[in-house]
């Protein structure tokens, strides 16, 4: 029977199936807390130990319930009692789980119980990048004004002169957060004196331990650990393993307890550093194929919004920018060459929603001229359409303490698209980790050209612990089910016409013109949001650049075009999305626990599998060879 809408009522049975999946999935997720002993984290027997049997000052045992917090996460659970005890801490815990909190909770906790007077700082904690100084910053100083305490938290920024240094901290803070090379800089410019330094400093945070060596700190941090004082308790926060945080460790740390927080994948006794909230799918293309593919996916609405899409270089930034608005697909750029200002307000207005896709560059190493690494050279080659830096980006003043990738906490990001593979399993890591945050789901998905297969090996054989034959059911990332060559080749045509208009002039002009615009806008946004911190309109990041306005039948995917495989998949994709959005908001209270629906990997998983399973029934496959019932229903209808 079919309905006047054109939906058979079998159609309509199984799309109610899918709908009831979801809401199942949405309604229906075991007991968890993105941060219970037994949460999406963990699934072991222990019983679960709230923040107030920890032992933690009363003021922010009401400060985290104020920011709805009530259970520690496995790292917060496992090192707050062990730094609170004053022991020296290595911990080592995947991406998005709550590190940050698990020193600072017990840093403020000492600072409140301690008092008094002092000279210098009496915390420091050290972090690789200027965006996490400010988060970092951020949450400290929320903490602080939660607890209704008097801390003083201090962050020096790269761009202060000395004298600006000087005047930041006259006051002394109880709290000190900076990059290595902003301590060493007061250090040598006698800012802060050493003897007090050696006095006054009970507790040193290295937060993302693990890049602090590679961005460049390795000198600045063994000048400062000669004046480390041996009562100074250490902490070591990072979410890879690696020889740095091995050398760090030695260099500060008194015989530290380490902790290694990593979650099984499958129930097999293994473990992974990726959350198992986050399904990690790979595309595999052509090289010069990537912008046809991200089209298509974006047009198709295959993926949950908000999505980061990380490059590796600039230019590529700006081509996929200016190729995606031509479509009527709005995005937004950050990289390291913008005003900080301007960063931060990007992160801003993203984090709360105002725009839906983020061009991201992942650190200031990403900087560097295309040619500089033999990766990145390698993934443009057979991409003659693909811009190197242009030379204006030599000119651009970079921002090597820039990071986004590394330790900063998007909110709500539901997808990572890696449209350029990142050159390290490590930089894998860190990318996908934007998602997945906290116990949320999320999906993670690489664009492979056959130049990058080597290192998609690489990662798959590290996340999985095993050599590639032997991965069958442990491979964790998984060829993408919903995109179809036909939904691909749909748009071909229309796709290499716009490559076309993308050119290297017309990136380099984007390219000039952004960062003209945002070091304008960049001290006028200094003054206006200290006066109105939450006057978020003022400016658009995500406005269109291409001097050439869109054109209109670009915008939308005529109906001869479209392909039903994966429109019908699209259409699980909005199920999904609702159902996700159904359970971040639904947390219910159950025998007085905190109890978090289950969010939608599964429900994605299983529309994933539904729809291979049609196209294996009739519905067209990616070879082609057969045909769905939609598609011979949509001829029908096209008749
Ligand atoms: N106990 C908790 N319960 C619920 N959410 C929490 C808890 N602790 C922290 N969070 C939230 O989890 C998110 C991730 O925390 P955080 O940024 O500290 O992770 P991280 O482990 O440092 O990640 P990365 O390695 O990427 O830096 C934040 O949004 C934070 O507010």
């Amino acid at each position: 029977m079919e309905r006047g809408d054109g939906e058979s009522g079998e159609e309509m049975q199984e799309r109610l199936s899918t709908i009831a999946e979801l809401k199942l999935a949405a309604e229906g997720g075991q007991a968890a807390h993105p941060g219970g002993t037994k949460g999406p984290h963990d699934d072991d027997e222990e019983e679960d130990v709230g923040f107030e049997e920890m032992g933690l000052d009363a003021r922010l045992l009401r400060a985290l319930s104020k920011k709805g917090l009530s259970y520690p996460t496995p790292v917060q659970a496992k090192a707050m009692p062990l730094i609170l005890e004053g022991k020296d801490v290595v911990a080592r815990a995947k991406t998005g789980s709550g590190k940050t909190l698990s020193y600072l909770l017990p840093l403020v906790h000492k600072l409140l119980a301690e008092g008094g007077s002092k000279k210098g700082p009496r915390a420091m904690v050290l972090v690789p990048t200027r965006e996490l100084c400010q988060q970092v910053y951020d949450e400290a100083t929320s903490l602080a004004e939660y607890c209704g305490a008097t801390l003083r938290v201090v962050q020096l920024a790269t761009t202060m002169s000395t004298a600006t240094m000087k005047m930041s901290l006259a006051r002394v803070p109880d709290i000190l957060v900076a990059t290595p090379a902003r301590i060493a800089a007061c250090i040598s410019q006698n800012v802060i004196q050493p003897a007090v330094l050696e006095e006054s400093l009970a507790m040193l945070v290295l937060d993302e331990a693990d890049l602090l060596f590679s961005y460049g700190y390795e000198e600045d941090l063994r000048s400062l650990a000669v004046y480390v004082p041996r009562k100074c308790q250490c902490l070591l926060m990072s979410a890879t393993a690696s020889p740095d945080v091995d050398k760090l460790k030695k260099l500060v740390l008194h015989n530290p307890v380490t902790l290694t927080l990593t979650e099984e994948v499958d129930g097999s006794g293994d473990t992974s550093v990726v959350p198992k909230s986050v399904q990690q799918f790979s595309v595999h293309c052509k090289s010069k194929d990537k912008l046809l593919y991200m089209l298509s996916i974006l047009k198709y609405d295959l993926i949950q919004k908000k999505a980061i899409i990380f490059v590796n270089t600039i230019d590529t930034g700006f081509r996929l920018k200016l190729f995606l608005e031509q479509f009527g697909i709005k995005s937004a750029v950050l990289n390291g060459e913008l005003p900080q200002n301007s960063r931060l307000h990007i992160l801003q207005q993203f984090n709360v929603g105002l725009f839906e896709h983020l061009i991201a560059t992942d650190d200031g190493k990403s900087l560097q001229p295309v040619s500089s690494t033999s990766k990145e050279s390698s993934s443009t080659k057979d991409s003659e359409a693909e811009p190197v830096e242009s030379k204006s980006s030599k000119k651009a003043v970079r921002d090597t303490e820039f990071g986004v990738v590394r330790g900063i906490d998007f909110k709500n990001v539901r997808t990572v698209v890696n449209y350029d593979m990142p050159e390290t399993v490590a930089g894998y890591i860190h990318r996908i980790g934007r998602t997945g945050r906290a116990g949320n789901a999320g999906i993670s998905l690489s664009l492979v050209p056959p130049e990058d297969e080597e290192i998609l090996k690489q990662i798959k054989v590290e996340l999985s612990g095993v050599d590639e034959g032997q991965q069958n059911n442990k491979a964790l990332i998984s060829p993408f089910p919903l995109l179809s060559k036909t939904a691909v080749e749909s748009l071909r045509y229309r796709a290499e016409d716009v490559m076309r208009s993308v050119t290297k002039i017309a990136v380099r002009e984007a390219r000039a013109k952004e960062l003209r615009i945002e070091i304008l806008n960049s001290e006028r946004l200094k003054a206006h949001f200290e006066d109105n911190p939450t006057d978020l309109e003022l400016l658009k990041h995500d406005k269109v650049l291409s001097k050439v306005a869109p054109a209109a039948h670009l915008k939308t995917v005529p109906e001869y075009l479209r392909d039903p495989t994966t429109e019908a998949a699209s259409r699980a994709v909005n199920l999904a999305r609702a159902a996700m959005n159904l359970a971040q908001s639904s947390f219910v209270k159950r025998k007085n626990k905190r109890v978090r629906v289950q969010d939608a990997p599964t429900a994605f998983t299983k529309s994933a599998k539904r729809l291979k399973r049609d196209g294996r029934k009739g519905g067209k496959s990616e070879d082609g060879k057969s045909r769905s019932r939609n598609a011979s229903k949509h001829k029908r209808r096209k008749r």
